[in-house]
């Protein structure tokens, strides 16, 4: 099992890291010397198995034979058992052969018939001369019959102690059919062969008894005779039978070879290939093969073999998946141990870049206790590390501060629930120095998030900003300065610019005015299709009121005409002194008749009241000219012009009067 621990940073970061992990060679090397092994173990089981296997099937292949062949070489013996019977009970008088037994009425035949039903394999028992000429038979048939040459004097030769047993082809025997005949032989005092008594097992009945056997599918068990004939056969393979079934130097490799390993196997005569139990029947030239079909033998321990196999495979894919696993885990780790590598490093930087930056560097968690701040602090309000970290930061500001930071942070969960996250916010409020000063700072913060994506603290600078706020109430105080000090001098502007357009002394437009305004005037009049009246005004002898009553006299004349003419004006007239003891009045949309009337009242009234300056009674007139926009004029110039000389014309006809062009 793999322990685990968390290794955590001073900012509380925390990362996992697996402990005891076993080194991914080691588990490797492990799993390969486990598997190989169990590898070589499992090579060795199916290969020892396998050869258990053929070697049993050998075995019981043998056996197999051996019971058979006992069984074959059983019957012979009861066969040769009833010809030595027989044999007993002849003798041979002077070359006739005479039964000895009681029943001398018997004919031998009879005897042979007899004697050759007790034993069922029989097919028929013969009794022979020298000559091997049939002198009786079970059947009573073939007397007279002989035996082939050759197999005669295999008869004579014959010298063992046991019954002659020999395969007869069809071909050499009496019957005309392949059997396998055991005889016993009479032979005088001398040795000299004088006959004999045989019995006969026909092929074909020993091939019944063959397809008798009760054997497994794919099974076979053969009789075959000392020169590798077929005889018989289960299955049965007649085309086969009196062939070759294998040759002998087949027949003792297979011998050596089960001598050997104690497996043989061979391709049959049917194509398969089968481990063979051979047994060769004692004293009897015939022997007895019996074969298990390899694949059959073998059914089971494929069986187990694609057992093993499969839990084999299985193991391994399960040794593949620990494998697997213990590389992710080891790559985790080694992911890990590299992002902690750069976090040590990153921190250790952090660290040095923070403790050396002129501003205080803060981090707090979501209660607002404080969990860093760099050596600034000590620097800029005096509190050592120590003092503030875990206390809430709160406690540093003042009420204001206070206020200002509960209203930062109500702003920062707006915003975060608006979905505007991770913003960094600036804002200035007072804190608390540890010697009882006050000192604005100005805080930048970002939030700090954890793994569920919740705030859990915040990050960021605080500058010392007292200096600056200095500096800008400074700034404010002078800015207000220089705007107290610019509206002063916008007043005394506009002054100055009343001053530049209206006459100082009458308080009317001045000249200079009156040159802008009748161009305007003049437009305004001819976008509206509406008459400008232009009315000059000159004092009649008015030379003589200074010189009379001097200037200061004249001043209040020239002062009383320009209060008539305002008087009896509208605010849109433009009422100016040209210069001198002259006067224009622009009136927009004022006809020449209208005019005139104006320019009468003026003349009446100033006529009409006389003035009083120093206990005298200043009395004096005005003459006037008009002209009137567009009929006498298209220009201010053409206007003033004709009305300058309405004026003189007004002059030159006596004076006090108005004349208009
Ligand atoms: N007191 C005073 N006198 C001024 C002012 N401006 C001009 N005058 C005087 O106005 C007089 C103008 O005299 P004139 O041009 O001879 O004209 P007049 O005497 O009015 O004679 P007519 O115009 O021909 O009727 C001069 O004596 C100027 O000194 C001013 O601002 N104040």
């Amino acid at each position: 099992m793999i322990n685990e621990s968390k290794v955590a940073s001073k900012e509380g970061i925390q990362v996992t890291l697996p402990q005891n992990r076993i080194p991914l060679l080691k588990v490797l090397s492990s799993l390969a010397a486990i598997f190989t092994l169990l590898g070589i173990w499992l090579v060795f089981e199916l290969r020892n198995g396998y050869d258990q296997v053929l070697k049993q099937a050998n075995y019981r292949a043998a056996q197999r034979s051996q019971i058979l062949g006992q069984s074959l070489r059983t019957q012979i013996l009861a066969s040769d058992y009833v010809l030595r019977d027989v044999a007993s009970r002849i003798e041979i008088i002077d070359g006739v052969f005479v039964d000895t037994a009681l029943n001398r009425d018997k004919t031998l035949s009879t005897l042979l018939k007899e004697k050759g039903d007790t034993v069922p394999n029989f097919f028929s028992m013969v009794l022979f001369d020298r000559d091997c000429k049939f002198i009786a038979t079970a059947s009573g048939q073939n007397i007279g019959t002989r035996s082939k040459p050759e197999l005669c004097e295999a008869r004579k030769k014959f010298k063992g102690s046991g019954p002659m047993v020999v395969y007869v082809p069809g071909n050499k025997s009496a019957s005309g059919r392949a059997a396998l005949v055991i005889s016993r032989h009479f032979s005088d005092v001398k040795g000299q062969f004088l006959g004999g008594v045989l019995g006969v097992i026909e092929l074909e009945q020993m091939q019944r008894w063959f397809d008798s056997l009760d054997i497994a599918a794919y099974d076979s068990v053969s009789l075959v005779d000392n020169s590798q004939l077929l005889l018989a056969r289960k299955p049965a393979m007649p085309f086969y039978f009196e062939k070759q079934m294998m040759t002998e130097a087949d027949m003792n490799s297979l011998s050596d070879k089960y001598a050997k390993s104690g497996i043989a196997t061979t391709i049959d005569i049917d194509g398969l290939e089968r481990l063979f139990g051979i047994y060769k029947i004692e004293d009897v030239p015939f022997a007895i093969v019996y074969g298990f079909e390899k694949l059959a033998i073998l059914k089971q321990w494929r069986k187990r073999a694609i057992e093993l196999s499969i839990g084999y495979c299985i193991l391994l894919l399960l040794a593949g998946f620990v494998v697997r696993s213990h590389i992710t885990v080891l790559r985790q780790h080694n992911e890990i141990s590299k992002n902690n590598a750069l976090l040590r490093s990153s921190e250790a930087n952090f660290r040095m870049l923070a403790e050396n930056m002129a501003d205080i560097v803060w981090q707090i968690n979501s209660f607002f206790k404080v969990k860093y701040t760099n050596a600034a602090d000590e620097r800029v309000r005096g509190y050592f590390n120590s003092e503030v970290i875990g206390i809430d930061i709160r406690e540093q500001f003042t009420e204001l501060g206070q206020e200002i930071f509960q209203r930062e942070i109500d702003k920062r969960l707006q915003l975060e629930k608006s979905g505007n996250k991770g913003l960094a916010m600036n804002f200035e409020l007072p804190m608390r120095c540890k010697d009882g000063r006050e000192m604005w700072v100005e805080i930048s913060s970002v939030p700090i998030y954890g793994e569920d994506g919740e705030i859990e603290g915040y990050q960021g600078v605080a500058r010392d900003i007292s200096l600056r706020r200095l500096h800008e109430e400074k700034l404010i105080q002078a800015n207000q300065e220089m705007e107290n000090r610019l509206l002063e001098a916008t007043e005394e502007k506009t002054e100055l610019q009343e001053l530049a357009l209206h006459d100082a002394m009458t308080g009317l437009y001045n000249r200079r005015f009156l040159d802008a305004a009748i161009v305007r005037e003049i437009t305004l009049s001819e976008r509206e299709k509406r008459p400008l009246a232009v009315i000059m005004l000159d004092l009649d002898h008015f030379k003589n009121v200074n010189d009379q009553f001097g200037h200061s006299a004249g001043d209040l004349v020239l002062k009383a005409l320009a209060d008539i003419m305002r008087q009896t004006s509208r605010e849109s007239d433009l009422i100016c002194r040209y210069g001198g003891e002259e006067f224009i009045a622009i009136i927009p949309n004022m006809s020449a008749s209208q005019a005139f009337e104006r320019a009468e009242i003026w003349r009446r009234q100033l006529e009409e009241n006389s003035l009083n300056y120093g206990g005298n009674e200043i009395k004096i007139t005005l003459s006037a000219g008009i002209a009137i926009y567009p009929d006498h004029g298209k220009s201010g110039e053409e206007l003033i012009l004709c009305a300058d000389e309405m004026l003189y014309k007004s002059k030159r006809s006596g004076r006090n009067r108005v004349s208009i062009a």
